[in-house]
């Protein structure tokens, strides 16, 4: 054994490691996002209305996808609307030019229509897909819609702007809230392949399923005129029919049925005019706060609440939540509340265990020399003993004495003593052989080694080489007749018998000693 230090730099650098790293699938974290989403759920509002592209509609109107016709002729309904969002995907030409020379003509007559851009994966990468350039030029803007699954499948995050090469679409949804609209990009060049996003938000959570108002598409088209109950509403037009496939697992809906596109849409652009949707902490200032709050604990911990760092991780817990649940409701700001307790836990966890791991230490080492302590040695023995005994192989005792330490102590002074003590320690510990082997102070100037399956000539060998170390630091003693520090041994090897005990070994070894000190000391003696 050795001194042992407080350990404190892994208390705190490893759990900030270990929460760093499992930042990225943090489940924990996402769990806590979707329950924070429920309790501060929000209710739909009549402001926004749906169009639903249904299976009643799909009954009437015939199998998808429609004449473009019948989207113009329902562009036509919805002139009084304060903006419109075709949430469908107009990228390729229907087979009749005439169709889309129709949709194009109803989008100029309405003026409010947004149409929406997506990303598709090709090649193993993120690629724009936009509206035919005749419908984008048509229409009053194109925004992306750009919601990225997470490992598990749902989508809880969507980004204000984003594009390939660079962030140059605003969201859909921003464009129906309303946020001022940067001009058409459609001839910016691409300037490389990397898919950028910029702005993340979290999709909000809506109180109930489809709370949104909702009218069939069929009944619009047939509709003579414009509806006035839509005058001044945001208008959505999406496919609602499960057979259309357009929807999603998200937090407001893990389960199937899903949450159609359109529910989606319509739920963000509500929160982005309500100017309550939340945008987490961006990833880049996350190191600073899980160090700077790590510090913090450390700073607290050390001040007052070292004996109470459980309760005091409790209430800095709560502290915690408070604060992340406050910033939420007042700035709509997620911090990772989860990974931050998490971490926290696990900083007092580890401090807790280092601390008890540094004072079972302490209690089992000599202060002086660091090797164990006599109570440690004795607890060992009998341990070893009693493999001895049950596996009849031999045990090995060493008991070593400093030669003419009191005069060592009365010529040198006391401190000079406790020096050579401690390099008569380093010697004993040298002797062991494995951590099998244990040394020890068992008294003032009395040290001790157990030697496991050691015979009699492995053990007088130990206790030879011990002599030998020390007599090569050839520490001076004037007051011993060889003029330097020595020390004598009592040695006992045997295989212990049943009836042999640790008092009796230890008598056995000790009249072994008695012997050497008797012959003159700086020796070796072998107990019978
Ligand atoms: N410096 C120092 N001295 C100690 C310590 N513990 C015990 N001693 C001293 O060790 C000395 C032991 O003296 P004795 O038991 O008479 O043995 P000795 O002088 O070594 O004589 P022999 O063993 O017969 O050779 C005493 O003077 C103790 O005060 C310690 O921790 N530090």
């Amino acid at each position: 054994m050795r001194p042992h230090t407080p350990r404190r730099l892994p208390a705190f650098i490893l759990p900030v490691l270990v929460v760093l790293a499992s930042l990225l699938p943090n489940r924990l974290d996402l769990w806590f996002q979707d329950r924070l989403g429920q309790l501060l759920a929000q209710e739909a509002s009549n402001d926004i209305v749906i169009v639903a592209i249904d299976e009643k509609s799909l009954a009437e109107l015939g199998r998808w996808p429609w004449p473009r016709e019948l989207l113009a002729g329902a562009l036509d309904k919805l002139g009084n609307a304060r903006a419109v969002g075709l949430d469908l995907v107009l990228a390729e030409p229907s087979a009749n030019p005439e169709s889309d020379q129709a949709l194009v003509e109803a989008l100029r007559r309405n003026g409010k229509v947004f149409l929406p851009a997506v990303p598709e994966v090709s090649n193993n990468q993120l690629v724009e897909t936009l509206p035919l350039r005749m419908f984008a030029e048509a229409a009053k803007g194109i925004g992306m819609m750009d919601y990225p699954l997470d490992q598990d499948g749902l989508i809880r995050r969507t980004y204000l702007a984003s594009g390939l090469g660079q962030p140059r679409w605003p969201a859909f949804t921003a464009l129906l809230a309303g946020l001022p609209p940067p001009p058409m990009q459609l001839d910016t060049p691409v300037l490389n392949n990397r898919w950028q996003r910029r702005d993340e938000r979290l999709l909000p959570h809506l109180d109930g399923k489809l709370g949104f108002p909702s009218l069939s598409f069929v009944d619009i088209l047939n509709h003579n005129g414009p509806i006035a109950a839509l005058a001044d509403k945001t208008v959505l037009i999406g496919a609602t029919a499960s057979g259309l496939g357009d929807s999603h697992l998200t937090p407001m809906q893990p389960d199937w049925p899903a949450t159609s596109g359109v529910v989606i849409n319509a739920a963000t652009t509500q929160a982005l005019q309500n100017r309550s949707l939340v945008r987490p902490l961006d990833a880049a200032y996350l190191p600073p706060l899980l160090l700077g709050l790590t510090l913090l604990w450390q700073c607290l911990l050390r001040w007052r609440y070292r004996e109470k760092s459980i309760h005091a991780a409790a209430i800095y817990s709560a502290a915690l939540l408070a604060g992340g649940v406050l910033l939420l409701q007042l700035q709509q700001l997620y911090l990772p509340l989860a990974s931050l307790i998490t971490l926290l836990l696990l900083a007092t966890v580890t401090d807790y265990f280092l601390q008890q791991s540094h004072f079972k230490r302490l209690a089992l080492t000599d202060k002086l020399t660091g090797l164990a302590n006599r109570h440690h040695f004795d607890d060992r023995f009998i341990f070893t003993l009693q493999q001895a005994q049950l596996a009849r192989k031999p045990l090995a005792l060493l008991i070593i004495d400093v030669d003419y330490f009191k005069r060592y102590n009365d010529h040198y002074g006391h401190a000079a003593g406790d020096d050579v003590l401690k390099k008569i320690a380093a010697v004993v510990e040298q002797a062991t052989r494995n951590s099998h082997d244990l040394a020890a102070r068992i008294g003032g100037e009395e040290f001790a080694i157990l030697l496991p399956g050691a015979s009699r000539e492995q053990a007088l060998d130990i206790a030879a080489t011990l002599r030998q170390q020390l007599l090569l630091l050839q520490i001076p003693h004037q007051q011993s007749p060889v003029g330097r520090a020595s020390c004598s041994i009592g040695v006992l090897s045997q295989v212990p018998q049943a009836s042999d005990t640790v008092r009796s070994l230890f008598e056995k070894a000790d009249k072994a000693l008695y012997q050497a000190k008797h012959k003159g000391r700086d020796c070796a003696e072998i107990a019978n």
